[in-house]
């Protein structure tokens, strides 16, 4: 296949080549600096993307050529349809695509047109010159610069992007914020962050030196026209009459979202480009604040525009979640109520509040990790098979689900809350202890919950969420839980297992440690017979060499490409805020009093009695966990 697709390509190329030689070299070399280039050398690397029924197709959009400066005799062209962003390869002027592709040689040769055509556009589109004037670049602005999430994951994600030559060839980054600081002083800051993900990786230093010297600083506040206007001025001198996109991101409290957005968009937005803002959860805090928010933004942005993280929906095992599903053949005929008993979404920390008591305290733990995190992964979960993988069509099955999903019974919901605890001579505080929180906040630090879909794949079926800070470990995780074997043979001789319990359970472990495994019924070896449970195991670090994004790099760079499908669309928002503001007015209006747990611990006892409730055992603490 891989041969014929070759010899396809290099008759075709023979007729063409004279206006190939020509337009490719020069789309290539003018494309390497003006759009965003996932590298090659990354890893990025699709499978080739099967061409579906024809009158369905939507057209190809170009992503990126790498490497740069395309001179190069070997090049990687990347491009997407819908949402499935594919690569094909040209040497020395032919192309090929990777050997994994199982296309018929007559959609490749309509592939391979498609390329070539969308190529010749975007030559056209950025013009021929050399000079630099017609090249577009990136400007990105991390508004709340001097804070802890810039520090901690913005920058380094970044800079992750630009070691691995994600980032296009003009990109310039601006931190803003109030605190005074130079331009050195920010580098400063930001240095003590960067990290190579893997110690001893090439040229890391140099690397680093590199995009510091791409990274500045403009002190402003979040409300000043005149100070976003300032920044304006030094974004347009790094640009150089290049065409300019401008992503903003707010890594600011709230209350100063709309302030900031009102000035970057009426002051410092793009005249040419895009500009894009990605906007920091919490998105509210109940459907009217969530409602008022979205629509004070809708003043100066259209949707979108709008970029709204949830970082759990960049996590490496919550994308392969779609892929696990729909690309095996054993497992979507599974995913229903008639072979699954229940779905299993936890996510446990083994440390408290520490230093964002103050923020915790308005929200407490449904609003920041289950109305969000868990419920996008369920709803991703859960959806019913999207016509494409384009953002619109993911994101329209998502809503639906969230949509049939039951109102949230209070008497499903069991809250806690750490308290001090002392082991092994160490005193870990409460979380009343916080110098921020209230003494008397009855604000969950923990939360169990059982959630129905009223819908015909899932009716009947318990999804359980359990959410936590200070707990004894530090996870987040799926598991899906099967029925039993009806009839089991096995159940009717002394098998040493319970086969009625020992069901099989599908576990996907988004952190630590990146795994999936399928627990199975498993004979001893031995001439007796005897069954045992063990594990089919994916661990991804056995399995991958290459280290794993984070999060937040991955999601950058889709809103640098204009990417939605990660991002939550504001019906999503709306739908998630409709399932949970009732449930959280109910238990600040009652003042629910959580039960309190000892930091470290497993949390809540009646997390246990509210699973039995619904003839379920948390997987997570059963003995082969
Ligand atoms: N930190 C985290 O792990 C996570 C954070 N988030 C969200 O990301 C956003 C940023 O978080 P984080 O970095 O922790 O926030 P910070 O509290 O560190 O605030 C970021 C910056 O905003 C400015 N700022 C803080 N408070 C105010 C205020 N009251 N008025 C005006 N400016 C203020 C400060 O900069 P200066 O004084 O220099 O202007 C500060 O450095 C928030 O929306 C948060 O909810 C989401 C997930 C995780
Ligand atoms: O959004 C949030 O997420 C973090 C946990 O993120 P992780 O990627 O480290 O698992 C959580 O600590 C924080 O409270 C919450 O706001």
């Amino acid at each position: 296949m891989f041969l014929m697709f070759c010899l396809l390509n290099q008759n075709l190329l023979f007729l063409i080549a004279p206006y190939l030689v020509v337009r490719l070299n020069l789309t290539m070399a003018s494309l390497s600096s003006s759009v965003t280039s996932r590298s090659y050398r990354s890893g990025y690397l699709g499978s080739f993307s099967p061409l579906k029924g024809s009158n369905r197709q939507r057209p190809l959009s170009f992503l990126s050529a790498s490497p740069r400066g395309l001179s190069s005799h070997e090049l990687c062209v990347r491009f997407q349809r819908n949402s499935t962003r594919s690569s094909v390869f040209m040497q020395d002027g032919a192309i090929v695509t990777n050997s994994n592709s199982t296309e018929s040689a007559s959609s490749l040769k309509g592939l391979k047109e498609e390329v070539l055509s969308v190529l010749s556009q975007e030559a056209a589109k950025v013009g021929e010159g050399s000079d630099g004037q017609s090249q577009s670049t990136v400007s990105i602005t991390v508004v709340g610069a001097s804070g802890d999430l810039a520090k901690k994951k913005i920058f380094p994600a970044l800079f992750a992007l630009y070691y691995e030559d994600c980032l296009p060839e003009h990109f310039t980054i601006f931190g803003y914020s109030r605190s005074k600081m130079t331009d050195a002083e920010l580098r400063n800051m930001v240095s003590k962050t960067l990290t190579c993900r893997i110690d001893k990786r090439a040229n890391c230093g140099e690397k680093m030196e590199e995009f510091l010297k791409r990274c500045f600083y403009h002190s402003g506040q979040y409300d000043s026209q005149e100070h976003f206007t300032e920044l304006d001025k030094k974004l347009k001198e790094h640009e150089a009459g290049r065409m300019s996109n401008r992503l903003f991101y707010l890594s600011i409290p709230p209350n100063i979202f709309v302030d900031a957005v009102k000035c970057a968009s009426s002051s410092a937005s793009s005249v040419n480009g895009w500009t894009r803002v990605i906007v920091e959860k919490p998105f509210g805090r109940d459907s009217e604040t969530s409602a008022a928010l979205t629509n004070s933004l809708k003043q100066y942005l259209e949707e979108d525009q709008i970029f709204r993280i949830d970082h759990y929906l960049g996590k490496e095992l919550v994308e392969n979640l779609s892929v696990l599903r729909f690309s095996n053949l054993i497992f979507e005929p599974l995913w229903s109520r008639q072979y699954i008993r229940n779905v299993q979404f936890i996510f446990s920390e083994d440390f408290g509040t520490e230093g964002r008591g103050g923020y915790f305290d308005h929200y407490g733990i449904i609003r920041d990790i289950m109305q969000n995190h868990l419920l996008q992964i369920l709803a991703l979960f859960a959806m019913e098979t999207p016509v494409s993988l384009d953002a619109e069509d993911i994101r329209n099955e998502k809503v639906k689900v969230l949509r049939s999903m039951r109102p949230i019974q209070v008497e499903d919901v069991v809250i806690g809350q750490y308290k001090s605890h002392t082991k092994g001579g160490v005193t870990y505080p409460g979380y009343t202890d916080d110098k921020t929180v209230p003494k008397d906040s009855l604000t969950p630090t923990f939360a169990a919950a059982a959630l129905f879909i009223d819908n015909a794949r899932w009716d009947g079926v318990p999804f359980l969420m359990k959410a936590g800070k200070a707990l004894h470990t530090r996870r987040a995780e799926i598991r899906v839980q099967f029925r039993h074997v009806p009839g089991n043979l096995y159940n009717r001789n002394n098998t040493g297992c319970d086969l009625d319990k020992a069901t099989n359970e599908l576990v996907i472990r988004v952190q630590p440690d990146e795994a999936i495994y399928l627990k199975v019924n498993n004979k001893v070896p031995g001439l007796g017979m005897r069954l045992d449970r063990s594990n089919l195991n994916l661990l991804y670090s056995a399995r991958y060499s290459k280290e794993i994004p984070d999060a937040y790099e991955r999601l950058l760079l889709d809103a640098i490409e204009g990417e939605r499908r990660l991002f939550i669309r504001s019906d999503e928002l709306d739908a998630a805020w409709s399932l949970f503001t009732p449930l959280l007015k109910e238990i600040e209006e009652k003042k629910r009093i959580p039960e309190y747990y000892p930091y470290g611990s497993r949390g809540p006892v009646g997390a246990h009695y509210l699973a039995a409730k619904h003839k379920v055992q948390w997987g997570d603490i059963s003995l082969d966990q």
